[in-house]
């Protein structure tokens, strides 16, 4: 990482516009993150819907942990209450000791969104996407130092998007549109780092490269949290995992937590074959669980898992 000295030196701005501009937040170290508490978080969004009822769930790092449960269960909601998106109508969120507004000041936490919820003709490059996990480290005008170049710079080559810095995101594939905001959250440094299905619509490959992506930064020590579709993956790569349905289910160890009998109650479905929706659990060869979709396409198999 470069040193931080101004790439461009400017003159001092006039005395007043100091207090307009603003310092970039300084780091103490006690703002480490080491924990995520969500504690009896209850959301009702405008229309009166709950989407969250008292849930919980207790993350230390470092870690990995794998938000599963069918569509509308509250996964993203969830996300929201720990991004202070949405105001929980009860229970809270402390993120390494501090409430949502103290980490989001200090920029430890990262979100990479679902691609659903991105403007893709807004007018940006791949590096101003990037550039924008920086924003919490720069003052009120925006100017990038050499630090942040230097980060964007760094995160943009270890997602291997380089060289489409200067490409209209818009222009890009779905992968490569993960691929950007992963490297957006790099650039931030986030200590928490949250991110809404990373899986949905990439190759296998670029799957297996964010799952390597995901354990080196577990290894860094953070937190990461992630919601995914694809059970089979899950025992790849999460040392935990958070069933989700209204509320947090089941939350614990992937060993213990992702069993058959935690994913019946998580997908509506059965240890017992049946034709209904959501995700069904059969029997399969040599003892495995099937994991079967909604068209009864494998999803991935549970090997030596109790139910
Ligand atoms: N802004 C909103 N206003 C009203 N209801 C909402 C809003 N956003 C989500 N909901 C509802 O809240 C519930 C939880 O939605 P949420 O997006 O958290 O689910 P999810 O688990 O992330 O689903 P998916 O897997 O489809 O992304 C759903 O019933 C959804 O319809």
């Amino acid at each position: 990482m470069a040193d931080g000295s101004l790439a461009c030196p400017a003159a001092a701005p006039p005395a007043s516009w100091r207090g307009w501009l603003g310092t970039a937040p300084a780091i103490p170290a006690a703002a480490a993150v080491t924990d995520l508490a969500v504690e009896g978080v209850s959301v009702a969004y405008p229309n009166g819907h709950v989407a969250l009822r008292e849930a919980s769930l207790r993350l230390g790092a470092p870690t990995i942990c794998g938000l599963l449960g069918v569509n509308g269960a509250g996964k993203s909601t969830l996300f929201k209450a720990i991004m202070g998106m949405v105001r929980p109508a009860a229970g809270t969120v402390r993120i390494g000791g501090m409430a949502v507004r103290q980490a989001q000041k200090l920029n430890r936490v990262a979100y990479v969104p679902q691609s659903e919820e991105v403007d893709w003709d807004f007018p940006v490059s791949v590096s101003d996407v990037v550039m924008m996990g920086r924003y919490g480290y720069m003052n009120r005008l925006r100017i990038p130092r050499a630090a942040d170049r230097a980060a964007v710079e760094q995160a943009l080559l270890r997602v291997g998007m380089q060289d489409f810095a200067d490409r209209q995101i818009g222009q890009l594939s779905g992968g490569q549109k993960k691929r950007v905001f992963l490297a957006r959250a790099l650039a931030q440094d986030g200590r928490l780092i949250l991110l809404d299905e990373p899986f949905g619509g990439v190759d296998v490959t670029t799957q297996e490269q964010i799952m390597q992506l995901l354990r080196e930064l577990r290894e860094e020590g953070r937190i990461i949290l992630v919601s995914t579709h694809d059970l089979g993956s899950v025992p790849l790569f999460c040392d935990s995992v958070a069933l989700v349905k209204g509320t947090v289910l089941a939350a614990g160890p992937t060993e213990t937590t992702f069993t058959t009998a935690n994913l019946a109650r998580a997908f509506g479905g059965s240890t017992q074959p049946q034709a209904s929706g959501g995700v069904t659990l059969a029997p399969g060869p040599d003892g495995q669980s099937l994991v079967l979709g909604a068209d009864g396409q494998v999803l991935g198999r549970l090997q030596a898992l109790e139910g």
